[in-house]
C-alpha cells in the first residue's frame, strides 16, 4: 500500500471549536427532552443528564476518531514513516495520540461520573450547578490538551498533501536541471503527467505511468550537489530510497543544460553514496553532443561499472531500448523488495 495514507484524516477541531460543537449538540438534545411529558420535578434533572452525556460522548467520540482515522505510523509503507519524521517528528506524533486517548476516556469518564450525581441531585439548581462544573472540567481537560490538537492539526495538512503513489515498480529520474529529464518523463510515459505537490519542493513531484510502471521526476531535490542541502531537505531526498526501485540518472552529453560533465558526474557519485538502490545512466541529446564528450562520459561511467544507454529524449533515439532496461532492471528490484 502506498496511496497516501494520511488522505482520509479528518479536520482536527481546536478546543473551543470541539466545546462549540458539544455545547451546541447538548443544547439540542436538552430542548428534545424538554417538550417530554415528564413531571415537573424530574424533568430539570433529565434534561441536565442528557445534556451531560451528549456534551461528553460529541467531545470523546471526536478524539477517539482522530485517533482512530489516523493511520498506526508504525505500520505504514517506510517512505511515508520517513515523512511523518521529517515533517512531524515519530514520537511527537505518537504521544499527540496518546494525548487524545487520555482526553477521549478522561471525559467518557466524568460524562458518566456526572450523570450519576444528576440523577440524584435533590434540587434543579444543584443539577445544573453539576452540569456547569461538567463542563468546567471538560474545557480543563481540552485546554491541556490543546498544544497536541494544534500540533496534529499542522501535521494534518502536511501530510494529506503528499503524493498517492501505486504500489508497482518505481524509477526515480535524477540529474541537474535542464538535463532533459522532464522531456524524457513525457516521452516515457505519454502526455498523462501528474504533478503532485511535495512539500520539499516549490516545483512538485511529476508522476508518469509506464504500463505497470511508475516513473517520478523530482524536480528541486535530485538536481543539484546533495552537500548543499540542509537535512530536511536531505531527510526528504533520503525517503525516495523506500519509493524506488531504480534510479535513472540523466547526464546531458552536450552541456547545453549549462552544467559541465564533471559536476554531473559529482551529482552522480553523491547519489550513488546516499542511495541503497541500483542506478542505470541515460547519457543524453546524444543529437547535440560531440562525439568525444560522449565517449568522456562513457569512460567516466565504465570507471564506476554503471550501466549506461546513449538517447536523445527529444528526437526520440533508443527509448524503446531504455524502455526495456528501466522496466526490466526496476522489475527485479521491486520482486527483491517484496519477497
Ligand atoms: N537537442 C536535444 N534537446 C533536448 C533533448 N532532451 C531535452 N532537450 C531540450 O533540453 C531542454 C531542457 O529539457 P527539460 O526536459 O525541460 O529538462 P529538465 O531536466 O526536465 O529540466 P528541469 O525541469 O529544469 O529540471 C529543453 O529545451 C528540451 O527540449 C535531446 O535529447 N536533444
Amino acid at each position: 500500500m502506498k496511496e497516501n495514507p494520511f488522505k482520509k484524516m479528518p479536520t482536527i477541531l481546536m478546543p473551543n471549536e470541539l466545546m462549540e460543537k458539544a455545547l451546541r449538540r447538548g443544547e439540542k438534545v436538552a430542548e428534545e427532552f424538554r417538550k417530554k411529558e415528564v413531571p415537573r420535578y424530574l424533568k430539570a434533572k433529565i434534561v441536565e443528564e442528557n445534556k451531560v452525556r451528549t456534551i461528553a460522548s460529541v467531545i470523546s467520540d471526536n478524539l477517539q476518531k482522530y485517533i482512530d482515522k489516523t493511520p498506526p505510523v508504525r505500520k505504514l509503507p517506510k517512505f511515508y514513516q520517513e515523512m511523518v519524521e521529517v515533517l512531524a517528528g515519530i514520537d511527537e506524533f505518537k504521544k499527540c495520540m496518546g494525548a487524545f486517548k487520555w482526553a477521549s476516556d478522561l471525559v467518557r469518564k466524568l460524562g458518566n461520573e456526572y450523570a450519576k450525581k444528576i440523577r440524584k441531585a435533590r434540587t434543579p439548581q444543584e443539577a445544573a450547578k453539576l452540569r456547569k462544573e461538567f463542563v468546567g472540567r471538560v474545557k480543563s481537560i481540552l485546554k491541556q490538551i490543546h498544544p497536541e490538537m494544534a500540533f496534529i492539526a499542522v501535521a494534518r495538512e502536511k501530510l494529506k498533501e503528499l503524493p498517492t503513489f501505486k504500489e508497482l515498480p518505481t524509477i526515480v529520474i535524477a540529474g541537474y536541471p535542464n538535463v532533459g529529464k522532464s522531456t524524457l518523463l513525457k516521452k516515457l510515459t505519454g502526455a498523462d503527467v501528474e504533478i503532485n505537490s511535495y512539500p520539499f519542493t516549490t516545483k512538485g513531484i511529476n508522476v508518469g505511468y509506464l504500463e505497470e510502471f511508475q516513473i517520478i521526476d523530482t524536480p528541486g531535490l535530485l538536481d543539484r550537489p546533495l552537500h548543499e542541502r540542509n537535512d530536511i531537505e536531505l531527510q526528504a531526498i533520503l525517503a525516495l530510497n523506500y519509493l524506488a526501485n531504480l534510479i535513472l540518472f540523466i547526464i546531458d552529453a552536450s552541456e547545453y543544460c549549462g552544467f559541465p560533465i564533471e559536476s554531473q558526474i559529482k551529482l552522480l557519485d553523491e547519489i550513488r553514496e546516499l542511495f541503497k538502490i541500483p542506478i542505470f545512466v541515460a547519457i543524453n541529446k546524444v543529437d547535440l553532443a560531440d562525439e568525444e564528450a560522449v565517449k568522456k562520459v562513457e569512460e567516466e561511467l565504465r570507471k564506476r561499472s554503471l550501466d549506461y544507454i546513449k538517447i536523445s529524449a527529444d528526437k526520440e533515439l533508443n527509448l524503446e531500448e531504455l524502455k526495456k532496461e528501466i522496466k526490466r532492471r526496476a522489475f527485479e528490484e521491486f520482486k527483491k523488495a517484496h519477497m
